[in-house]
């Protein structure tokens, strides 16, 4: 799922083996394959077990477990995935050792397997909490919260309760999983905190009963993308589509039910889960519907500040442009707008005004860009009933979820390259980011790349198949803006 490395990633998984190969240390290894990881793998028990059942658990002695984690410490797992810990002294000797430990580590709290058998007993569970102040993450489906909170979860609020509980007894992070909430929905509802964030994911449910290794395959796809480099908010969805893909492809055995499966390769934008907006309730949330935009693909893509640059723009047949201005007074502000609308007005063509949505609403323009912070104030029910499309800008996978729940008018990328133009926390995504992008939205998205691009890097952009390139300096600090464009377009239109 993600490339290949430059240096070989490690990442380890501690964990019980299955013999069914469905879950466990199997599950593990095969998601770490996938997403280009190197596993290493200390086994905490060897279970013998099928769809049928647990037929019997080995434990492994804390010897050999201590010894295998001492030996794989100098492979320097980037990330640490925790599942099956069995009782409560593989569970504290394992968290003697993560307390040296400097990586994130994801924890599946492994307490029964698909078929019924017991994973951890009673003093295990009773410690679990010992090991919270060692997790980066925590990934209990609802069952299992409710073991760890001693609560019962039946609604949204008992999630977040459940949530707010795991937190105050030491994790960072909690992701309860939702694949056994609401069952009989075609929605699969999962909950994030942390002490900075809380959403809700919302993903198709893949009805299947080929679900062994389910978990086992969220919480090490997690750690995989992690030992990459990923964010924790990124690394959770790129998780989620894993489990959705594989469980998408899940086969049975024979006639027995089977498990998740491993298939690697891109991810379709079906398994693209939505993050809901933060205040939004996950079974009331209504999608804004957002006019499309009429000239699709969006083609050359100025982004300018003063009306004069889009009625020149404009005049000169770029399809879409933008008005991007900062910290103006109210009364210039108007003017621009006003002013830039006339221009489209007379020449057509489709204009986006930045960060300034109430006067796009107010002038009638045609669209809006937003920034990610954006959305946390804009009103987009509101840009969507007056008819306005709407724009989004995109840097990492979070973000693109988060975009996808509100189904914009189109998405941007970016930056492709590094720019002095803006100052921006994410590095450059590049082209190979951008075709992975554009591979996995454009059935569903218009889309634009933006940041950096040049006329001489606009034919490698233009080939990925984003159908629109957004440049600030290409045209506006263009000898010859008219030719800028030309070119510009001709680089798109090659590609076409
Ligand atoms: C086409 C396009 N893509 C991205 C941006 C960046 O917008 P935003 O995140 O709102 O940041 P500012 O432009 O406001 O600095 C854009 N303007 N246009
Ligand atoms: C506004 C913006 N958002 C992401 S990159 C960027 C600036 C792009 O400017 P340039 O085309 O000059 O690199
Ligand atoms: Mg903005």
């Amino acid at each position: 799922m993600l490339s290949n490395p430059s240096q070989t990633l490690t990442a380890l998984t501690i964990a019980g083996s299955d013999s069914s190969g469905g879950a466990g240390i199997q599950a593990d290894l095969a998601t770490f394959a996938n997403f280009n990881v190197h596993g290493l793998s200390v086994i905490t028990a060897l279970t013998a077990q099928n769809p049928q059942g647990v037929h019997r658990v080995s434990l492994s002695s804390i010897e050999q477990i201590t010894a295998e984690l001492n030996a794989i410490e100098i492979l320097k797992p980037a990330a640490i995935k925790i599942g099956m810990l069995a009782n409560s002294e593989i569970l504290n000797s394992v968290n003697q050792w993560l307390n040296q430990q400097p990586v994130p580590v994801v924890c599946d709290p492994v307490m029964s397997a698909t078929s019924g058998g017991s994973l951890l007993d009673n003093n295990g569970i009773a410690d679990f909490k010992n090991l919270l102040n060692n997790i980066t993450l925590l990934t209990p489906n609802i069952r299992e919260a409710e073991i760890l909170t001693g609560t019962n979860i039946a609604t949204v609020e008992d999630i977040q309760l459940a949530a707010d509980n795991l937190l105050a007894m030491g994790a960072d992070s909690v992701l309860i999983t939702g694949g056994h909430f609401l069952e009989e929905s075609d929605v699969c509802l999962d909950y994030f905190k942390n002490a900075e964030q809380q959403y809700w994911l919302r993903g198709k449910r893949i009805a299947t009963v080929n679900n062994h290794g389910t978990g086992c395959t969220l919480s090490s796809a997690i750690a995989a993308a992690l030992a990459h480099g990923y964010e924790l908010i990124d690394a959770v969805v790129l998780g989620k589509m894993a489990v959705s893909q594989g469980l998408s492809q899940a086969q049975s055995i024979g006639n027995f039910t089977g498990a998740v499966a491993h298939p690697g390769g891109p991810c379709r934008i079906e398994f693209l889960p939505e993050i809901l907006p933060a205040n939004a309730h996950p079974l009331e949330y209504k999608t804004p519907a957002f006019s499309r935009c009429t000239t699709e693909p969006l083609g050359v893509y100025p982004v300018v500040d003063s009306a004069d640059w889009v009625e020149k723009c404009l005049a000169e047949g770029v399809p879409t442009v933008q008005l991007r201005v900062k910290d103006l007074p109210e009364d210039t502000l108007r003017e621009l707008v006003k002013q830039s609308v006339a221009a489209q007005q007379k020449y057509g063509g489709q204009l986006f005004i930045n960060d300034y949505w109430q006067l796009a609403i107010e002038y009638g323009a045609y669209g809006v860009h937003l920034g990610q912070e954006d959305l946390d104030t804009a009103d987009i029910h509101q840009i969507a009933e007056a008819g306005l499309r709407l724009g989004v800008s995109n840097h990492a996978w979070y973000e693109i979820a988060r975009a996808h729940a509100i189904k914009p008018s189109y998405m941007a990328i970016g930056p492709i390259y590094s720019t002095p133009t803006k100052v921006m926390r994410f590095a450059p995504q590049g082209l190979e980011q951008l075709q992975e992008w554009v591979d996995l939205l454009k059935s569903e998205y218009p889309m634009t790349a933006i940041g950096g691009i040049n006329l001489e890097r606009a034919p490698a952009v233009a080939k990925s198949g984003v159908g629109s390139i957004a440049v600030v300096r290409a045209v506006t600090e263009a000898a010859d803006y008219k030719a800028a464009i030309n070119e510009l377009n001709n680089s798109l239109q090659a590609e076409l």
